[in-house]
C-alpha cells in the first residue's frame, strides 16, 4: 500500500466514533497528514451549511463517511433521528461530493439483509431489512447510488477494535464482572477488526482505481455471537462461565439477522485482497487491548 506517500486531501466525517478512531490511528502510523477527522459538530452531516463550508475551504478529493447512527435497539425508539442521520446525512454528503467533485467512501451493514437464508450474501442479493437500523443504512445507501456516481458503498459487519463501544470491549467488561454470560448461538455472521477495514479503506483511496460501486468486506470465516465471546474469553484468559442461548432466550427491540455471511469474492478480486481470518485479527486487537 502506497497511502504512506499520497497527498491526497481527505474528509472524515464521524471522525472519533470507532471506525475514524482506526483510520486514525493508521494514518498516525504511516504518517499521512492529508487527513482531517471531523467530530459531529465541526462536521455534522445534518447541516449542509456546515459541509459546504467545508468542502469549499477543504477541496478534498475523497470523504469518508464514518458518521452514523449506530444504536441498533435504540433506533427502534428513535426512527426519525435514525433515518436523518443514515439517509438524509448520507444524502447530504453525496450532494456536496457531486457539487465539489469529490469521491466518497461509504460504510454500511450486513443488517441490510434479513439473513432468512443461511447462503453467502453477494452485493446482488436483495437486501430486505428487518431493524429501522438496517432500512435506514439501506436508504442511505440508495440515496447516495442515486446522487453520486463517484462512490463505494463498503459493507462490512460486527465491527470491533480496541476504541469506542463494540462488542468485544462490552464482552471484556461484563467477563470482569459477572461469574456468568448467556451469548446468542443461533445468529451467525463474520466479526470485523475495523483497523483491517480502515487499511481497505486507505487502499482504495490509494489505488484510485475508479471502480465504483457497492462491496462487500469482513474479516475471513464464519462465526455465532457465542463463539465470538467464547473467542474472546479464551484469548484474553477472562474465567467467565458462558452458556449459548437462542436468540429467542435474549429479546431485543431489534431484530437481527439471523445469518448475514457476505461474499467478498468482488472486494478481493477488484483491488487483490488477502483478508485476515477473524480470530486472527481479534487476537491483534486483544493484543491492543491488553497493551492500553
Ligand atoms: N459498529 C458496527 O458493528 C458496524 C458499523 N457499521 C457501519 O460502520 C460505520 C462506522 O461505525 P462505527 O465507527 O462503529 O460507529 P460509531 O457509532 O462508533 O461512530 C459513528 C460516529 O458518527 C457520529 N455521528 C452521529 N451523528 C452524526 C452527525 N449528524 N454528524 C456527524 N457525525 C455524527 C457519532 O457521534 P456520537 O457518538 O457523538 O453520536 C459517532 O462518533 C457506520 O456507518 C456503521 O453503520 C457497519 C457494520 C458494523
Ligand atoms: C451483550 C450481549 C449481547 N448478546 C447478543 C445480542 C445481539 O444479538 C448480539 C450482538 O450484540 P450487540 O448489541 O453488541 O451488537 P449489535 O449492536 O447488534 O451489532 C451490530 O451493530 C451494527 C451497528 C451493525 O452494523 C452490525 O453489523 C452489528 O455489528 O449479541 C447476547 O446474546 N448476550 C449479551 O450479553
Amino acid at each position: 500500500m502506497n497511502i504512506t506517500n499520497s497527498k491526497k486531501n481527505i474528509l472524515v466525517f464521524g471522525g472519533i466514533g470507532q471506525l475514524g478512531q482506526c483510520i486514525s490511528k493508521i494514518c498516525e502510523e504511516r504518517a499521512v497528514t492529508s487527513v482531517r477527522f471531523l467530530d459531529e459538530f465541526e462536521g455534522n452531516i445534518l447541516d449542509p451549511v456546515i459541509l459546504e463550508k467545508l468542502f469549499q475551504e477543504e477541496a478534498p478529493e475523497f470523504v469518508i463517511n464514518c458518521a452514523a447512527y449506530t444504536a441498533v435497539d435504540k433506533a427502534e425508539d428513535e426512527p426519525g433521528l435514525c433515518e436523518k442521520i443514515n439517509k438524509d446525512g448520507a444524502a447530504n454528503l453525496a450532494r456536496c461530493c457531486a457539487q465539489f467533485k469529490a469521491t466518497l467512501l461509504h460504510i454500511s451493514t450486513d443488517f441490510v439483509f434479513d439473513g432468512k437464508v443461511p447462503k453467502l450474501l453477494n452485493e446482488n442479493d436483495p437486501a430486505e431489512p428487518i431493524s429501522v437500523y438496517g432500512k435506514t443504512k439501506l436508504d442511505g445507501e440508495q440515496e447516495i447510488t442515486k446522487i453520486l456516481k463517484e462512490h463505494y458503498i463498503l459493507r462490512t459487519s460486527w465491527l470491533y477494535s480496541e476504541f469506542a463501544n463494540n462488542f468485544v470491549k462490552t464482552m471484556l467488561k461484563l467477563g470482569a464482572e459477572r461469574d456468568e454470560l448467556s451469548v446468542i448461538v443461533d445468529q451467525v455472521g463474520t466479526p470485523t477488526y475495523a483497523i483491517d477495514l480502515a487499511l481497505v479503506l486507505l487502499e482504495i483511496i490509494a489505488s484510485d482505481r475508479k471502480a465504483y460501486g457497492t462491496y462487500h468486506y469482513s474479516n475471513e470465516g464464519v462465526t455465532s455471537w457465542y463463539d465470538f465471546a467464547k473467542a474472546i474469553f479464551d484469548l484474553s484468559d477472562t474465567v467467565v462461565k458462558l452458556h449459548s442461548i437462542p436468540g429467542s432466550a435474549y429479546p431485543t427491540k431489534a431484530a437481527r439477522p439471523a445469518f448475514s455471511v457476505m461474499d467478498k469474492a468482488k472486494i478481493k478480486q477488484v483491488y487483490g485482497l488477502e483478508i485476515p481470518y477473524w480470530r486472527d485479527s481479534l487476537i491483534k486487537c486483544i493484543n491492543a487491548i491488553k497493551k492500553e
